[in-house]
């Protein structure tokens, strides 16, 4: 057997580069491009309020897909098929393996009616654009669905499972994995395997191009596909990344890491109406979790503990971290506000210590805010902090049963109240808390889609 060392020096058993880059242009629902090497296929997914004449009326949707090839995707320019005015077998066949793929892994009645459009343009061919295609195709139509999803236009995620392609092959009696056009044209068998993420076939496309092949031969193959599906599913959830979950009907989990039960109430109460799924370190089996709060500012305390959590979890974390500044304090006690009165000081002690500094000073001299960064840090390491304050001053004795921390002795601004008096659904919408989780909630939004 003549082993031949492959173009760009790769094993047998290994992909191409694969890149996805979503969003890739601004209008359809859902846009990618996909490289495979040297490969490069832009596709979308456009919705359509409408489905084909055979299903009107029965309440269930509809995916199909066309594909193209540039002029200039190829070495020597291909003309348009729209100059010729019909389309080739070849692109027939193809695209109708788009649609087929896609269609195997929604549920057309969850979908309602309305059609799903992919469109697959090669920009430049190096072998495996069908495959690409399918692989590609899969990412902008899970984008596009979850858009229905998210703007409650259909109630589930219609999407069953992952769905990718790869081809393999025998060259120079060598099986390989995803052919560049160089090897693909030198194949005496060629496939292509379509799988899901579970491990199912959805189709194989094999032919012995120029000798017949053996029983031992295709399971070789077909194990190759099984590395290559299993490799380019990774990577369409890497491209997807949070949303990959909720595309598959999971749930979306966020811990909030804090050992304090009045911030996680409170936090909870802020995240409510998101579709999440809000644990506490308690849920997870953590029972107090100390994590030295060594930062200078109240974003890194927050990254601290967002950051430990999120390593022992594996889960979305958010913290908080926040305190009081008091102004003819310079500012104190600042990140120090939970240990004012020393370690483990508690709530009221350090209320006291608070109240014995501004002893003397009248109500106008004794302004205060209250200050909260969030931290959200996430399983791929991702991580951003948000930060909110609230004005007020501190009061001359404690009021109200209310809340925790300063909360009785805190008079917010545009209230004759301290928070311990106040409702707590209103210090829920007007606190620094509140507005570090509203800021907050919009980048978590940007990045998991909510
Ligand atoms: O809305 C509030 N109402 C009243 N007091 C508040 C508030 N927000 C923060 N505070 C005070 C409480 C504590 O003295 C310090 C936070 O310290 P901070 O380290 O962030 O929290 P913590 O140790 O209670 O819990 P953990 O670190 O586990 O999240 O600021
Ligand atoms: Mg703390």
């Amino acid at each position: 057997m003549v082993f031949l060392k492959r173009i760009g020096g790769r094993k047998s058993d290994e992909l191409r580069k694969i890149t996805i880059t979503r969003d890739y242009t601004k209008y359809a629902e859902g846009s990618v491009l996909i490289e495979m090497g040297d490969t490069k296929v832009i596709c979308t997914a456009s919705i359509e309020d409408k489905v084909p004449p055979f299903l009107k009326n029965t309440g269930t949707g509809w995916i199909t897909a066309e594909y193209s090839m540039l002029p200039r995707s190829t070495h020597s320019r291909k003309v348009r098929e729209s100059s010729k005015g019909k389309i080739d077998g070849r692109t027939q066949e193809i695209q109708r393996l788009i649609g087929r793929a896609l269609r195997s892994v929604i549920d057309l009645k969850s979908l309602g009616e309305r059609t799903i459009w992919i469109d697959c343009d090669v920009i430049q061919a190096d072998g495996g654009t069908r495959t690409a295609s399918i692989t590609g195709a899969f990412v902008a139509m899970a984008d596009a669905v979850y858009k229905l999803y998210k703007d409650k236009v259909i109630k589930t995620m219609p999407i069953t499972s992952f769905v990718s392609a790869v081809s393999v092959g025998i060259v120079n009696g060598e099986k390989i994995l995803d052919l560049c056009y160089e090897e693909d044209s030198n194949a005496q068998v060629d496939m292509n395997i379509v799988m899901t993420n579970k491990g199912e076939f959805v189709e194989i496309q094999g032919t012995g191009e120029e000798f017949p092949f053996t029983k031992e031969d295709l399971d070789c193959l077909i194990n190759l596909g099984q590395i290559g599906n299993k490799n380019l599913i990774k990577a369409q959830k890497e491209a997807l990344g949070e949303i990959s979950k909720a595309i598959l009907g999971e749930e979306i989990e966020v811990v909030i890491a804090t050992n304090n039960a009045h911030k996680l109430n409170e936090m909870r109460n802020m995240l409510s109406e998101l579709n999440i799924k809000v644990l506490s370190l308690n849920d997870l089996g953590f029972k107090e979790i100390k994590i030295e709060e060594t930062g200078s500012t109240f974003e890194e305390n927050a990254l601290i503990k967002a950051r430990e959590i999120m390593k022992r979890t594996g889960k979305i974390s958010i913290a908080d971290d926040s305190g009081l500044m008091v102004d003819v304090l310079g500012g104190r006690p600042g990140i120090y506000s939970a240990r004012f009165a020393g370690e483990n000081s508690t709530d009221k002690q350090n209320n006291e210590k608070l109240l014995k500094l501004l002893n003397g000073y009248p109500l106008e001299k004794r302004g205060a805010r209250f200050v909260s960064s969030i931290a959200v840090v996430f399983p791929d390491k991702q991580e951003f902090t948000v930060k909110g304050t609230c004005e007020g001053k501190i009061a001359l004795s404690p009021r109200g049963e209310n809340g925790f921390g300063y909360d009785p002795i805190f008079i917010v601004d545009g209230y004759d109240k301290t928070f311990g008096e106040i409702e707590k659904d209103v210090k829920n919408r007007i606190s620094h808390r509140a507005k570090a989780m509203e800021k907050m909630k919009l980048e978590l939004e940007k990045r998991i889609l909510l």
